[in-house]
């Protein structure tokens, strides 16, 4: 890590030496960190209260509340803060108990300036900066500048109820994103329903969100209230909205400009109060180019676009999520915190994460579950990343081709009213060659819309 990326790293320095705290903190200042001093563990953890750091500086030992004491403290409170533990020389513990304990790293007294520059680089190239405030009120953990400045945005746009689309790779964090503009919104104490819009069936999502009436189609036994009016008063997630089908994207565009609904087999129209807040993996105007999602539903969604960077593009938030997810096991077990080695971490840190914060988080609940002691090890990191990985196995491009085929002529039916001629017609295909295409891939063409 350079001298340009450690300005701004906060670092506190504990020693009950006075002289040698004065003259170590104006050495770290030299080298770009923001420097806070204190002369007991007692004050340090005060100052922790209030304030955020990114490593911990402290001597072993000192009166009252020792180096040992305070890292156990730290570790209980602040999992993901690293601590640089000074020693006279003779003093250091077993390097490898100590390891076992978390200690990011042992410095014999006098302390050799290049080692600290060095450990501290490390740590924080490690265990990155601390997270910020901002991230504390919602539940997103990060600590990344353009994750922080989407938290901003999220924080302005949540009291104004205006329509917001969130784009970005699967399990970035696009749901929880979309529930911390609920928190902010004025409608926050109201309900936050989520759907995703690709996993019903067509035919299905126009009840879920809608409702029926009893009798309204076979197998509607009873009245069915549709999410819409369970978000009432509240914000309705659309995750996926990319893959709702075209003749219930008409529908939707109606209800946000009516702002009413009416349940499938009602005759009246129901006055909802809703916000909504969609997402999406696809790239929307090359949908709607495709003419697959409707460009006036685009922009009525799309008031504001927020769009998450996948996991690789802020790595400064892989340890932090990785020992947040580690502390949330050992809490919900009951069990003591697990900790990665720093060559563990280190894996993490340079993965390349195509599943994004999902695939984290799969991650360390199995090196969690597969870790006897109380530290998780390189080398089951890294055959837990091995063995992840193969389970996304990419499609062939036959496969691929065979899945764009089959959508293409489902949504050309879509956009043709059902109507083969008409499908054959957009898809500029003779009729006896577009119905092939329908046989083919096993279409029903009587429900396709
Ligand atoms: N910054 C974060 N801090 C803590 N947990 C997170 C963060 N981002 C994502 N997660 C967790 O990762 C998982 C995936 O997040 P989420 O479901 O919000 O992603 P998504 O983008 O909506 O995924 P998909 O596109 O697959 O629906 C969830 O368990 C979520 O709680």
């Amino acid at each position: 890590m350079s001298t340009e990326q450690n300005q701004g790293a906060r670092i506190l320095l504990v020693d009950d030496d006075t002289s040698l705290l004065k003259l170590l903190a104006i050495r770290i200042e030299s080298k770009g960190y923001q420097v806070t001093t204190c002369e007991s563990g007692m004050a340090a953890l005060q100052l922790l209260k209030n304030n955020v750091f990114d490593a911990v500086v402290t001597d072993l030992r000192m009166d009252e509340m020792d180096g040992m004491a305070l890292h156990r403290q730290l570790q209980s409170r602040y999992p993901a803060l690293p601590v640089i533990m000074m020693t006279a020389h003779g003093s250091i513990p077993d390097a490898v108990e100590a390891t076992k304990q978390g200690i990011f790293a042992f410095l014999t007294k006098p302390v050799d300036k290049d080692e600290l520059f060095d450990s501290l680089a490390k740590a924080i190239e490690i265990h990155g900066l601390g997270a910020d405030e901002n991230s504390k009120s919602s539940n997103i953990v990060t600590r990344s500048g353009a994750m922080l400045h989407l938290l901003e945005q999220v924080k302005l746009l949540g009291p104004t109820h205006v329509n917001v689309l969130i784009s970005g790779a699967s399990g970035t964090g696009k749901e929880l994103l979309a529930n911390a503009i609920h928190q902010y919104s004025h409608a926050s104490e109201g309900p936050f329903v989520a759907i995703n819009c690709g996993a019903v069936p067509g035919e299905l999502l126009e009840s879920e969100l809608f409702g029926h009436k009893k009798g309204a189609f076979t197998g509607a036994v009873k009245d069915h209230q549709g999410l819409f009016q369970q978000a009432q008063g509240g914000t309705l997630f659309l995750d996926e909205i990319g893959d709702m089908p075209l003749n219930l994207q008409v529908k939707l565009l109606r209800v946000l400009q009516e702002k009413t609904i009416r349940p499938v087999g009602f005759q009246e129209e129901i006055p909802i109060d809703v916000r909504i807040v969609s997402a999406t993996h696809k790239n929307l105007p090359d949908a709607i180019a495709n003419q697959q999602f409707r460009e006036d539903l685009y922009y009525r969604l799309n008031v504001v676009n927020l769009k998450l960077p996948p996991l690789r593009e802020r790595r400064e938030d892989v340890s932090l999520l990785a020992q947040y997810f580690s502390a949330s096991i050992a809490k919900r077990m009951n069990q003591k915190e697990k900790r990665f080695t720093n060559d563990a971490m280190h894996a993490l840190v340079r993965h390349d994460w195509p599943g994004n914060i999902r695939q984290l988080q799969n991650v360390v609940e199995q090196v969690v579950a597969l870790t006897p002691g109380e530290v998780i090890s390189v080398q089951l990191v890294e055959s837990a990343l091995n063995s992840n990985e193969s389970n996304i196995e990419p499609l062939s491009l036959n496969d691929a081709k065979k899945e764009f085929e089959r959508d293409y002529v489902i949504n050309t039916l879509k956009m043709a009213g059902g109507n083969v001629a008409e499908g054959a017609k957009l898809a500029k295909r003779n009729r006896s060659d577009f119905y092939k295409l329908i046989k083919k891939h096993n279409i029903d063409v009587d429900n396709i819309i």
